[in-house]
């Protein structure tokens, strides 16, 4: 098999000694649509510059085509770079903007011009194709960058937060645009943001990290279903995190003793924490065969709509948050006992 791009145990020690990304293997596949997702600091841009190849490489290997590119210049690289504040000139017009990557790479004037002109057809940019870079609205900056980053027609497109200087407006309307890009182009795209929804909304799959580590790399539901670390349970969606002690799996299940009685889900036997979906606990006096049945105190209740908000206690004190249909909220006052019934399916147990 060979893959667009495929990082080998790739670390990177900055000079002051801070070690931003350790051990980090990934198998990129052609016309993939990756994020790197994680909190600020946690080792996205950094990954990303080393497969750019504006940052050094401490250690392990960038293979892109089955070629090592470890130590090629960023330049000689099938990749292009589109930045967050998009690192256009300003005092240069928008086609001469997305001309500039073609000139860099010495290519005669006339094949340039055709190249900028599709391409200025293709975002719509040719009205404005003689203006100056800082004369334009933000979503057309962010156009021209991605027109620039693509123009040079790179086997990969590497984005570092591109959408981030955009209103949630516009964000949205340019999301769906780059995903029908990527579609259509066939390139792979990876793309850096924290921000959950646009990494679960837009990619194949996610690489979740933390600290400068891969927790995870699965597909956006998979993710979201099987979170395989307490980081992820954590971070993604709204999880319950329950711990305890494992008992002898059963009916498939694995089991865990935990302060709110014996819970089951899907995972190891070996695991120690329970992972519970908000989505997953269900108002019901006595559940169906199977469930796991808890008992719950009402807190708090909002009814918006069709919709009925809850604040739920535990057993074990911990506060909760659940939705339902709005009917089944009625006669539920704060201070009502209910039961929560809990399909084990739904629950992921995890090493804690
Ligand atoms: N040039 C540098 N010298 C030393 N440390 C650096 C340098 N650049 C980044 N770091 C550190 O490396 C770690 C990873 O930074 P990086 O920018 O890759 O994170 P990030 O996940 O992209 O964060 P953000 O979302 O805020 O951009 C951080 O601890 C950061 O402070």
């Amino acid at each position: 098999m060979i893959y667009d791009l495929e990082l080998i145990s790739v670390g990177k020690t900055y000079s002051d000694g801070t070690v931003a990304v350790s051990d980090f293997d990934l198998k990129v596949e052609k016309g993939e649509f990756v994020a790197f997702l994680g909190p600020s600091g946690c080792g996205k841009s950094t990954t990303l510059r080393m497969i750019a190849g504006f940052e050094d490489i401490t250690n392990g290997e960038v293979m892109m085509m089955n070629r090592n590119v470890t130590h090629l210049p960023a330049e000689k690289r099938p990749t292009s770079m589109i930045f967050q504040n998009y690192a256009l000139f300003p005092h240069m017009t928008v086609r001469q903007n997305i001309g500039f990557g073609l000139e860099v790479k010495g290519l005669p004037r006339a094949e340039r011009d055709r190249k900028v002109e599709r391409i200025l057809d293709m975002f719509d940019l040719t009205a404005v194709a003689d203006r100056k870079a800082d004369r334009l609205s933000g979503g057309q900056r962010q156009r021209i960058a991605l027109a620039r980053g693509l123009v040079v027609e790179p086997e990969i497109l590497l984005l570092d937060e591109p959408l981030g200087a955009l209103d949630a407006n516009l964000r949205r309307i340019i999301q769906n645009e780059l995903k029908l890009l990527q579609r259509e182009l066939g390139i792979t795209f990876i793309f850096v943001t924290h921000a959950q929804s646009e990494a679960l909304g837009l990619s194949d799959r996610v690489v979740v990290m933390s600290n400068g580590v891969v927790e995870q790399i699965s597909a956006p539901k998979e993710l979201y279903r099987r979170p395989a670390t307490p980081f992820v349970a954590d971070f993604i969606g709204a999880n319950t995190l329950i711990e305890g002690r494992s008992l002898p799996s059963e009916g498939g299940f694995a089991r865990l003793d935990t302060p709110l009685g014996a819970l089951a889900g899907v995972g190891a036997p070996e695991a120690t924490l329970a992972v519970i979906p908000a989505e997953a606990f269900r108002l019901s006096p006595q559940g169906t065969a199977g469930e796991i049945c808890l008992p719950a105190t009402v807190t708090g209740r909002q009814i918006v709509g069709a919709t009925g908000y809850f604040r739920m206690q535990l057993a074990d004190q911990r506060e909760i948050r659940i939705e339902t249909h709005a009917e089944r909220a009625l006669g539920l006052d704060a201070g009502a006992s209910v039961t929560l019934a809990l399909d084990p399916a739904s629950v992921t147990m995890i090493a804690g």
